[in-house]
């Protein structure tokens, strides 16, 4: 069943999203043809009218009729336009939050992990820019397109009725178009899916580049010198030219024929009504309706790239929803110990190569572990399957003798504190930041951010802890928001604690105060500190040495130093960089109790 939904794409794919609301769109369908019979009425009412009116003797009262029905037709038109309006935009709205709450279901289904590896700019592009053109499609184009194919269908039906030869010659433009359309779009679905292609990495060039401009100014390179950049907006310059120069020959001829449609129906009707005795009334319902059909056919011809833009984004879409779910948590609730066990542990990012291989440690309750390795040893992902970021592939990790994935998600988030590189702060009172939603009092607040060293620079802003953080022009520096995170986890009090500890490099003076709130908070905790300076943990319980995903070897910091080539080579090696310091620089210091 997830497999058929995966085999349909683009319209048949959206159709399928609409569900129920597809009756909907079927009612504005029938609503926009309605329209368009309704409104074709009052031409065929005028032809009427002139043909009584030079037909004698002249039926006045008839004439009044045609005209009030004509009028009541034109309006009766613009009410099921108005019909077909509302039921598209209902259909699409209600599309448009199903979607978005299937989403926002699915992201929370999924693996923190994923949401973390992914680019927030991505996600927000698919969840927001995406979703919002569907919107656009389903309200405004379905009932453009089923205008665009009934007004011609029925206006030529009609004239057929009334006469075949000048039906045929208004015709022409019809075949001109069914023979120019592909001529002139030949390339179009290729030259479509390389303008969004392009389009996407010029966007990316453009904010890699006020990304990188601070670097870019203090390496002295100037704006030419950035290919990336460039090499997209010249990329994506030559593709619209190429597609632009290939097309427009076909595209002149074929906006002439359609400019000038009229034509043939003026030439044929000339012809038959001077040498054949047609009517005046005829000839003029003719120009009048035989070239009216012209226009709406316009609108079909933005469809297809209409289409495929609508079909990427539902591509897009369906990357997310079908994206492998975390497996489903059992509902056993943490018991009273928090000892930490890695019991042969595997983990692959991709399936194939193995960023984690049979990692086995136990870290004591309350006691402090620290990992240590290479960059891209696997101590970011080892710390990431204590809270389910990803499951592991094989083998367990354990809390308290029970398997993580057994236990409640809420419970093992509860359990857990997270003290991450990047401080993420919202669009809240910094007092909302610190509380993160719990159910916490303004004197907890308070004692934490005190903990934390935040409580002295809080109180020093615009108005203090409801101070909005992203306006009132507030500015913290970076080791004040990492101080901000950190009154978070101690306001938490969760008993384990994972903290990443490059979250202490900033400045001196910084580091002093987050050295302060780090000791307060690593208090009675589990704690795995991801270390990046050696001096810092001499003193942590137990150091786990990770070399290319696996454990190089675990000890105190003295008995590795003896037992393990690698992790004495890390000690030489931080030991000789310290010795270039110009000046020493005061160390985190984590101290066991
Ligand atoms: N989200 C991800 N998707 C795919 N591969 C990943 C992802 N995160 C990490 N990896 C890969 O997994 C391996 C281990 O990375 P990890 O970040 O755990 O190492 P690390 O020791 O924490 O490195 P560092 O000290 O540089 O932060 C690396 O090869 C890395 O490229």
């Amino acid at each position: 069943m997830e497999e058929n939904k995966k085999m349909k794409s683009g319209v048949a794919r959206l159709l399928e999203i609409a569900g129920s609301r597809r009756r909907l769109l079927l009612l504005s369908a029938i609503l926009a043809v309605l329209h368009v019979i309704l409104a074709v009425v009052p031409y065929i009412l005028t032809y009427a009218i002139l043909k009584a009116l030079i037909t004698p003797p002249v039926d006045v009262l008839l004439i009044k009729s045609y005209i009030r029905d004509a009028i009541y037709a034109v309006i009766a038109a613009y009410i099921f336009l108005y019909a077909a309006g509302m039921a598209s935009h209902v259909a699409a709205f209600n599309i448009l939050y199903e979607l978005r709450k299937k989403m926002a279901e699915k992201l929370g289904r999924l693996p923190l992990g994923f949401i973390n590896s992914h680019n927030s700019g991505a996600l927000k592009k698919i969840m927001a820019d995406d979703i919002e053109r569907i919107e656009n499609f389903i309200a405004h184009s379905i009932p453009d397109f089923v205008k665009g194919m009934a007004l011609p269908l029925m206006t030529l039906t009609y004239l057929f009725t009334v006469n075949w030869r000048l039906a045929l010659a208004s015709c022409l433009p019809i075949v001109i178009l069914a023979v120019l359309v592909p001529l002139t779009f030949r390339k179009k679905k290729e030259a479509v899916v390389n303008y969004h292609r392009s389009l996407e990495d010029m966007n990316a060039g453009i904010v890699e580049f006020v990304r990188a401009m601070p670097v870019i100014k203090i390496f002295g390179h100037t704006a030419g010198s950035f290919d990336k950049y460039s090499g997209a907006v010249y990329r994506f310059q030559d593709m619209v030219i190429d597609w632009i120069r290939s097309s427009s020959p076909a595209f002149g001829v074929f906006i002439s024929f359609v400019s000038n449609a009229s034509l043939p129906v003026l030439a044929t009707g000339f012809y038959l009504y001077f040498q054949q005795g047609l009517s005046l009334s005829v000839l003029l319902l003719f120009l009048v309706l035989g070239v009216g059909y012209i226009r709406p056919l316009f609108a079909l011809s933005t469809l297809g790239p209409q289409i495929s833009v609508i079909s990427h984004g539902v591509k897009r879409l369906d990357e997310i929803l079908f994206s492998q779910e975390q497996a489903t948590a059992g509902d056993e609730r943490l018991g009273t110990s928090y000892s930490i066990e890695f019991d042969h542990v595997s983990f692959s990012y991709d399936g194939h190569a193995d960023a984690l291989r049979n990692v086995s440690f136990t870290i004591p309750q309350g006691s402090i572990t620290a990992l240590v390795g290479p960059s891209g040893s696997g101590k970011s992902t080892a710390a990431q399957l204590i809270a389910r970021f990803w499951d592991t592939s094989r083998g367990h990790i354990l809390i308290g003798g029970q398997d993580i994935r057994k236990i409640k998600p809420e419970e093992l988030m509860q359990h857990i504190s997270f003290v991450f590189q990047d401080s993420f702060m919202f669009q809240q009172s910094i007092l909302e930041n610190i509380r993160m939603g719990m159910d916490k009092s303004m004197a907890d607040i308070e004692a934490a951010a005190k903990a934390a060293q935040c409580h002295d620079f809080i109180t020093r802003l615009p108005n203090g802890y409801q101070t909005l953080w992203g306006r009132e022009g507030v500015h913290l520096s970076g080791g004040e928001q990492q101080r901000i995170q950190l009154a978070r986890a101690i306001l938490k009090d969760a008993p384990i604690l994972v903290l990443d500890e490059a979250t202490a490099f900033s400045d001196p003076e910084n580091e002093y105060l987050i050295q302060q709130a780090f000791n307060r908070l690593i208090v009675h905790k589990t704690v795995i500190v991801i270390a990046h300076r050696l001096s810092t943990i001499t003193q942590c319980n137990q150091v786990v040495v990770m070399n290319k995903g696996a454990v190089a070897g675990i000890g105190r910091h003295e008995a590795l130093l003896k037992n393990c080539p690698l992790y004495l080579h890390m000690w030489e090696a931080h030991t000789r960089a310290k010795s270039f310091a110009l000046t020493e620089t005061p160390t985190l210091n984590i101290t066991t109790e």
